[in-house]
C-alpha cells in the first residue's frame, strides 16, 4: 500500500515512512493511494472475531508491507489487554435502534486509546528495527494528549512533548497529562486556543530543518496510523449488528474530523454505511459547512465538550481531496485559501456531494446538560458531554428507515468531565481506582505564549535532555 499527500506534491511513502513522517512534507495529510475493499463474503468472515483480532486483520490491509499479520496480531493484543472491559469496545443498546459503542474503557477514558495504545508499539517496533528514536509533538484539547502520553512514557527511543490550551481543557483532563513525570514526557500550556497548539505542530512540522534536527514524529490524527487504527472499532459494532447485510449510520461527535473520517473509511472499504451524522457543540464550522456550504472560521469559545473547541479540523482536508476527486493541486489552493481568507471555497457539486452522506448538528451547553439528563433519568446512562451530544445528534438525524440502527461513538468516560455531570445528574462519576489519587499528585508543565521560536526552543531543550 502506498500513501499519497492531499496536496500532490510530497513523495508517496508506504506505512513505514508515513507512520514516522506524519505530516506529509508538502503540508498535506497522507491517504491511501487506493482504499483497501472487502466483499460482503469477506466481512462475513470476519464477524464474531475478537476484537484485536479483527482489528489485526483490517490493519494489515493498510500496513502489510511495513508489518506482517502476526507482528501485528502480538500488538492488538498486547495494546487491548488492559482494556476495563472485556469486550474491549462494548455496544451498549440505548433505545430501540440507537447504541453506544464504548470507546472509553482503555487507560486514559477516552477513544484516543483505541489508537494510541497501538501507536505507542507501532512506534517502538520500527524504530527498534532501525536503531532510531523520535520527538513527538503533539496537539491536544484534552484527551490525545494523555492518551499518547500514556502510551509513549517511558519508551527508550521516543521523546513526546505535549501542547495545551491552557486553562481550556478539564482538571482531570490537564492532570491526566501534567502528573506523568517521567523523562521522557514535556507538557506546554499554551495562552491560546487547541487551534493555535495544533497550527503550532504544523509549523514546526513545515520548518524543515528544525523537523530533520528533532527527528518530529506525530500522534495527532494527522497521522495516518491514528486514523488506520481507529477504523476497527467502526467495523467491529457494523458486523455486530449485522453488516454487511444491514445498512447502519454512525453519530460522532467531532472536533478535528479523525474519528468520523475513520467512520467514513469503513465505508470506502464496502461496508453499508447509510449516514454519518457529525454532532458540535457551539464551535459548529462543520455543521455549519454541511447546512450552507459556510466553511468560514470564528474565534473557538470554550464549551462543556472541550474536547471538541475547535475550529479547524485538520482531518477534513482528507475529506475534501476525497470530494475533489483526489486533485492535489485543487486540495492545496483550496486550503491555501482557507487559510488566507479564513473562508474555504467548497464547489458546489462537491458540497452536494458531501450532504448525501454527512448531516451536522449543533447543540449548545444547555442542550448537552439537558441530554446528559435525558439520558441519566430516562435510560440510566450516565454520557460525557461529548458523548451526549453525538446521542443528540444521532436523534435529529436518523435515518427515516427505522431499521436502520444508529451506532453513537461514547468517546469519552463521564469521570473525565465530572463538573458538567454532576451539574446535569446530581451525580458525581468517581474516577476508576487506579486514578483516584489524581488530584494529590504533582504536577508538571510550563505555560507559554504560542510563539513558534519559543516552543521550538522548548522542544529542544526536552529533546537534548533526554538524548544527552
Ligand atoms: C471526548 C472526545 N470526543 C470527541 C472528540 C472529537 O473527535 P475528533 O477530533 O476525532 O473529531 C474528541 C477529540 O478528538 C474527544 O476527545
Ligand atoms: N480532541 C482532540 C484534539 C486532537 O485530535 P486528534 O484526533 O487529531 O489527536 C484532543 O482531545 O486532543
Amino acid at each position: 500500500m502506498r500513501y499519497l499527500s492531499t496536496r500532490g506534491q510530497a513523495a508517496p511513502h508506504d506505512f513505514e515512512g508515513v507512520l514516522l513522517a506524519g505530516l506529509a512534507e508538502d503540508g498535506g495529510l497522507f491517504m491511501p493511494e487506493s482504499w483497501p475493499s472487502l466483499s460482503p463474503a469477506e466481512w462475513r468472515a470476519l464477524r464474531g472475531l475478537p476484537y484485536p483480532e479483527l482489528a489485526a486483520r483490517l490493519i494489515h490491509r493498510f500496513a502489510g508491507e511495513t508489518l506482517s499479520l502476526e507482528t501485528l496480531r502480538d500488538m492488538t493484543t498486547a495494546a487491548y489487554a488492559g482494556f476495563g472491559h472485556p469486550a474491549v469496545a462494548p455496544l451498549v443498546q440505548l433505545d430501540s435502534r440507537s447504541f453506544a459503542l464504548e470507546l472509553f474503557h482503555g487507560p486514559t477514558l477516552a477513544f484516543k486509546d483505541m489508537a494510541m495504545q497501538l501507536l505507542g508499539r507501532l512506534f517502538d517496533h520500527v524504530l527498534a528495527r532501525r536503531g532510531e528514536r523520535i520527538t513527538i509533538v503533539g496537539a491536544t484539547s484534552g484527551d490525545t494528549g494523555s492518551a499518547a502520553i500514556e502510551a509513549c512514557r517511558d519508551r527508550g527511543a521516543i521523546d513526546i512533548i505535549i501542547l495545551h490550551p491552557d486553562g481550556r481543557t478539564s482538571e482531570v483532563q490537564r492532570r491526566q497529562m501534567t502528573t506523568v513525570l517521567s523523562p521522557n514526557v514535556a507538557n506546554l500550556a499554551l495562552n491560546g486556543t487547541f487551534d493555535d497548539c495544533q497550527d503550532l505542530v504544523k509549523a514546526m512540522f513545515n520548518d524543515a530543518p528544525f523537523r530533520a534536527e528533532m527527528r518530529l514524529a506525530a500522534v495527532n490524527s494527522i497521522n495516518w496510523a491514528r486514523v488506520a487504527a481507529q477504523i476497527p472499532y467502526y467495523a467491529h459494532a457494523a458486523l455486530a449488528l449485522g453488516a454487511p447485510d444491514r445498512p447502519m449510520a454512525f453519530s460522532v461527535p467531532t472536533g478535528n474530523f479523525g474519528n468520523v473520517l475513520a467512520a467514513w473509511a469503513v465505508r470506502a472499504m464496502g461496508l453499508p454505511v447509510e449516514r454519518l451524522i457529525i454532532g458540535a457543540n457551539r464551535n459548529n464550522i462543520l455543521a455549519r459547512f454541511l447546512a450552507a456550504n459556510d466553511m468560514s472560521m470564528r474565534p473557538v469559545e470554550p464549551s462543556l465538550s472541550p474536547s471538541m473547541d475547535i475550529q479547524v479540523s485538520s482531518n477534513f482536508e482528507r475529506l475534501l481531496f476525497e470530494l475533489l476527486g483526489r486533485d492535489g493541486a485543487a486540495t492545496a489552493e483550496t486550503m491555501q485559501r482557507f487559510r488566507a481568507e479564513g473562508r474555504m471555497p467548497v464547489p458546489d457539486a462537491a458540497w452536494r456531494r458531501a450532504t448525501g452522506l454527512f448531516r451536522g448538528f449543533t447543540l449548545d451547553d444547555e442542550g448537552t446538560l439537558a441530554e446528559i439528563r435525558r439520558l441519566w433519568t430516562g435510560q440510566g446512562y450516565l454520557a460525557d458531554p461529548h458523548t451526549a451530544i453525538g446521542t443528540a445528534a444521532a436523534r435529529a438525524h436518523a435515518p427515516e428507515d427505522r431499521s436502520i440502527p444508529v451506532v453513537v461513538a461514547a468517546t469519552a468516560h463521564p469521570a473525565k468531565f465530572p463538573d458538567a455531570v454532576e451539574r446535569a445528574t446530581g451525580n458525581r462519576p468517581p474516577l476508576p481506582a487506579r486514578l483516584a489519587d489524581l488530584y494529590e499528585r504533582e504536577e508538571r508543565y510550563a505555560v507559554l505564549a504560542p510563539e513558534l521560536a519559543d516552543v521550538e526552543a522548548f522542544v529542544r531543550a526536552h529533546a537534548r535532555r533526554n538524548t544527552a
